[in-house]
């Protein structure tokens, strides 16, 4: 790992050019997809300085407040009967990533199946992207067929979001959405470099397609280890209760002062990585890797699921452990290549903390504020879904009584 996105980033930046996301992300002119060169350094650097700074994210505050409220009462209002919450999350998360970057919700099925069926897509090996002349087994398999459909009503989709952006008449909007920055980029032609609507539609896809599945999946995960770990869930609740003090809830300002926390969300992205293969690389030059020749048009792919799990990195590597992190400081952000799950170098994620404050604040609300029960053996089922991110094939099912 640390060979490939630290010694030589620069000539494993590039991504290869596959068929699937191709035709979901507008011939990758989105940011994860897209090839190394300058229409990616531009659209990174806005998303970095632009869409998801420290800054934009402070200000989407009240969108994750009002969003986790909602969810507390959902559960609130359970009243102790049996409660999916792996539903209440995916729909948190949604209408959190729909908030920011669109201005509202998108409530409903349909929306939700739509970015399902994207990311079954996106976690499909094509033949074809590897062996051109076996193209014709993506068209036989249906693949094709199934990606050309998903292209076509997120586009129906993307345009309607687009048009009522851009509607004079447009009332009761909050803040600046991504959408609102994105088009002002187009419009006046920022930085010197025009934004086409196929870009601002791929963008805003990168959007939900990297950032809805990976936060609710690490979410998931989290609860499920602390379900199964009741010693651990007792020493996260204890440090809530300290830090809440009664109050109606536990505010982003205290997070930083939960150790605990933090180090339970690391083990969580340790032990079940949302994105284990990460998305592949291609070199542009030839190069030596490890003693082996490389040669320029390689794919690789770094697995940092079995790097997590490396027995000569971690101690006791199966076990879900978050004190291994109270004393040792690892971070995920990129530099520890024993824990890479937003990757390094270039091609790092840009999300990173939009996806940990949304981790951090649920979390911490959700174990201060209710006693969680499991509901029959659901969550004992650890096993996986397969995909660009890995998931739990079964919800977790819970009852849930209020402390307050
Ligand atoms: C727990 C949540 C998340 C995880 C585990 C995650 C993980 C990753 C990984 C592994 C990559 C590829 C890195 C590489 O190839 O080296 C990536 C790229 C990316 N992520 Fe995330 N991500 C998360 C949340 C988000 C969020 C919330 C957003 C935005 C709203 C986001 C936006 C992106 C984008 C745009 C890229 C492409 C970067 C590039 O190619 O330059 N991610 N992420």
């Amino acid at each position: 790992a640390k060979e490939i996105m630290k010694t030589h980033d620069l000539v494993f930046a590039n991504r290869p050019q596959l068929n699937i996301p191709s035709k979901i992300f507008y011939g990758n002119k989105d940011i994860a997809f897209s090839q190394y060169g300058e229409y990616w350094r531009q659209i990174k650097s806005i998303a970095v300085l632009h869409l998801l700074s420290n800054k934009k994210i402070h200000s989407f505050q009240h969108v994750r407040s009002d969003e986790m409220g909602l969810m507390m009462d959902k559960i609130l209002r359970s009243n102790g009967s049996v409660l999916n919450l792996s539903e209440l999350i995916i729909a948190l998360t949604n209408n959190m990533v729909c908030r920011v970057a669109l201005g509202r919700t998108y409530e409903g099925r349909k929306f939700e199946n739509l970015l399902q069926r994207a990311m079954e897509l996106l976690g499909c090996f094509s033949v074809g992207s590897y062996i051109p002349s076996l193209k014709w087994v993506d068209q036989l398999s249906g693949l094709v067929r199934k990606a050309d459909d998903v292209a076509k009503e997120f586009d129906e989709f993307l345009e309607g979001v687009i048009e009522e952006h851009l509607d004079e008449k447009r009332v009761g909007v909050e803040d600046r959405d991504l959408v609102d920055i994105l088009l002002e980029f187009q419009r006046d032609n920022l930085k010197g470099f025009h934004l086409e609507r196929d870009m601002v539609k791929a963008i805003i896809m990168d959007l939900f397609a990297a950032g809805t599945h990976t936060t609710f999946t690490s979410l998931e995960w989290a609860i499920s280890e602390l379900l199964r770990h009741p010693q651990t869930m007792q020493e996260l609740r204890q440090e809530a209760l300290e830090i809440g003090q009664g109050k109606s809830s536990i505010p982003e300002d205290d997070l930083d002062k939960m150790p605990y926390l933090k180090a339970v969300i690391k083990e969580t992205l340790r032990l079940h990585i949302p994105i284990p293969l990460l998305i592949p690389r291609e070199s542009t030059q030839d190069v030596k890797l490890l003693g082996y020749d490389i040669p320029s048009g390689t794919q690789v792919l770094v697995n940092a699921y079995m790097i997590a799990r490396d027995p000569s990195n971690w101690e006791e590597p199966e076990e879900f452990k978050p004190e291994r992190f109270l004393n040792r400081p690892i971070d995920y952000k990129g530099f520890h290549f024993e824990l890479i799950p937003f990757g390094a170098g270039r091609r790092g994620c840009p999300g990173v903390q939009f996806a940990m404050i949304v981790n951090e604040l649920v979390l911490a609300n959700l174990v201060y504020k209710f006693d969680l029960e499991l509901v029959g053996e659901e969550v004992f089922d650890m096993s996986e879904t397969n995909g660009i991110t890995i998931h739990k094939k079964s919800p977790i099912i819970v009852s849930a009584t209020t402390r307050f």
